[in-house]
């Protein structure tokens, strides 16, 4: 039996017994001769260890402070872009390597773009600077930094040390193990700590790694699109692209019916409405419903309130047969206070059944017949099939938990399909009917798109009127050539686009009294001016032609359908 001296080593040191038969077999050395110093030596270690333990739970409870920030929020967004562009991470020896500086997000598509979009303006146009003469030039280096992407480095697991305005900070990033990691590659946390206990300087890194991906934005539309990161995930907003603002000129709709619409928002977001409401016990929500066939500018409109405003859109389509009830309110309450909610297509959702069979001509908010509100709550559709249903929707859009603050924004195509209760005042408060071009959109449409605008001509002369250096034409004479080629025409499209201007409301003219009224939409007339993006009086010679291809298209899509029916 082992005397108490070994097994309380054993205790302090698990596997000494076996360690010290060890000893005396091979190397014929009895530690039992040196108990007393090893229990001394172990008793040593232990308390050293526990001291350390003690002394560093002191210093991170009493001396230290700790932000935490999760992978679900957008803050570690902002951390990881910021910390990305940070000279300490070109010295850092453990890190991960990729072409995006963040994990959660870039599920999203896009996001790749985001950080290209400002580049392809950097690489200078053809014809703008001495370096960069023709189109290949251009899109030579365009297509070279598309291959090279920067590589984005952030710190690896584990704790790393930098220095920020003077001061240390740790940054720890961890990997948590949860149920979730069977589908995503990392559940992650970053904690950021200071010496001391004014978390200050955390709080001025954070608000600096905000300030840069906020700068990075500038005055772009961020969308964020309802979905699920990965498989087996709930549902989330992921933010997935940025872009640039449209201009609400461009959106081609009745003056009346977009002043009245841009009037109703401002309106509605002023702060003294949502006294006023908050005052009379009214929720803080507004509704609107846009309608018409596709490619009448519903989504367009939306956007470019959305740019207007300055306001995120959040997109959602409530099509998904994964996305439940339950998804669906966490996403609603997930919502910021202020932001842009746009259900796309609500037609065609399994949400167009109705509670109630009863048709009830017109609406006090539509003209189209619309359904009673029937007194059966029951969704319509089989809780086993998933998918929303339509009590779900009415609960998240107004019910006792619904968000306030939000700007809700349906689009349909077929109004009448709508369940009356969905589009009641409160839930629907302003219906906008987009239609077929009239003659007038018709002349917008083309004015828009033939109209100079900024940035549309070369920034600076073409390099037509520089000559060509000895060294280039010593080098590659083709290139030359087509250098001078491309130099011309970029000169031939500027003089065109110039002198066209002036008469560009007479074109507009023409054009509109050769496209039949109320039978296009604004987007197959758009689409047909595109194809003469820089000739406006081919777009009116083809006009004609172009009518009877589409009509003939439309008859034969037509029939198509009504045969498959
Ligand atoms: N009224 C309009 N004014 C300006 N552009 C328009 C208009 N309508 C459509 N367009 C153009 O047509 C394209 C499609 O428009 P948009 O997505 O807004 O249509 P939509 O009505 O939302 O279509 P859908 O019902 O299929 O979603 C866009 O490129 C847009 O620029």
């Amino acid at each position: 039996m082992a005397s108490p001296e070994v097994a309380m080593l054993e205790a302090l040191v698990p596997g000494y017994a076996f360690f010290s038969r060890f000893v005396l077999s091979y190397l014929h050395i009895d530690l039992g001769a040196y108990l007393q110093h090893l229990m001394l030596l172990a008793l040593f270690g232990v308390s050293v260890k526990y001291v350390t333990k003690y002394v560093s739970d002191f210093v991170m409870e009493y001396l230290v402070s700790t932000a935490e920030i999760r992978l679900d929020d957008e803050i570690f967004n902002y951390f990881m872009y910021w910390i990305s562009r940070q000279p300490h991470m070109k010295q850092t020896n453990r890190f991960v390597v990729g072409l995006k500086s963040n994990g959660y997000w870039s599920d999203s598509e896009d996001s790749d773009d985001e950080d290209n979009f400002d580049a392809d303006y950097e690489v200078d146009e053809p014809g703008s600077s001495s370096t960069a003469d023709s189109f290949d030039d251009y899109w030579a280096k365009v297509i070279r930094r598309d291959k090279y992407k920067p590589l984005r480095i952030t710190p690896a697991e584990g704790r790393h040390y930098i220095w920020y305005q003077g001061r240390p900070l740790v940054i720890q990033r961890r990997y948590e193990s949860s149920s979730a990691s069977r589908y995503v590659l990392h559940n992650e946390r970053l904690y950021i700590s200071c010496l001391g206990r004014d978390p200050s300087i955390i709080r001025s890194v954070l608000n600096e790694a905000q300030n840069a991906y906020v700068q990075r934005d500038g005055v772009r539309t961020i969308i964020h699109r309802g979905m699920r990161p990965y498989s087996g995930a709930s549902y989330q907003w992921c933010r997935c692209m940025a872009r640039s603002p449209r201009p609400m000129s461009t959106v081609v709709l009745d003056q009346t019916q977009k002043d009245a619409f841009i009037k109703d928002v401002k309106e509605y977001l002023h702060p003294r409405t949502r006294r006023w409401y908050s005052n009379r016990g009214i929720p803080y929500r507004r509704g609107y419903l846009l309608h018409g066939p596709p490619g009448t500018g519903k989504t367009s409109l939306c956007f470019a309130a959305a740019g207007l405003l300055g306001l995120k859109l959040y997109l959602l389509n409530l099509n998904s047969k994964a996305l439940d009830e339950d998804g669906l309110s966490t996403l609603f309450s997930e919502l910021p206070k202020r932001c842009i909610v746009l259900l796309e297509d609500v037609d065609t959702a399994g949400i167009t059944q109705t509670r109630g069979k009863t048709i009830v001509e017109g609406s006090a908010l539509t003209s189209f017949p619309v359904e009673e509100d029937a007194l059966d709550e029951k969704g319509p559709q089989d809780p086993q099939t998933g998918g929303v249903t339509l009590s779900g929707l009415l609960n998240v859009i107004d019910g006792v938990a619904a968000s306030e603050g939000r700007i809700l924004v349906m689009t349909s195509n077929h109004p009448e399909k709508l369940d009356a209760a969905l589009v009641r005042p409160g839930r629907v408060d302003m219906t906008i009917a987009f239609g077929y071009t009239s003659e007038a959109a018709i002349e917008e449409l083309f004015t828009s798109i033939y109209m100079t605008m900024d940035g549309d001509l070369p920034r600076k002369a073409p390099a037509s009127s520089r000559a060509p250096t000895e060294e280039k034409e010593a080098h590659d004479p083709t290139l030359d050539r087509h250098r001078e080629q491309d130099a011309k025409m970029e000169m031939a499209l500027h003089d065109r686009i110039q002198t066209v201007q002036s008469r560009i409301p007479d074109l507009a003219k023409e054009f509109a009294a050769s496209i039949p009224k109320h039978e296009f939409t604004a987007a197959e007339i758009q689409g047909y001016l595109l194809n003469h993006k820089t000739t406006p009086e081919e777009a009116i010679k083809g006009a004609d032609e172009w009518v009877r291809e589409t009509r003939a298209k439309k008859r034969a899509r037509e029939e198509t359908q009504q045969n498959n029916a």
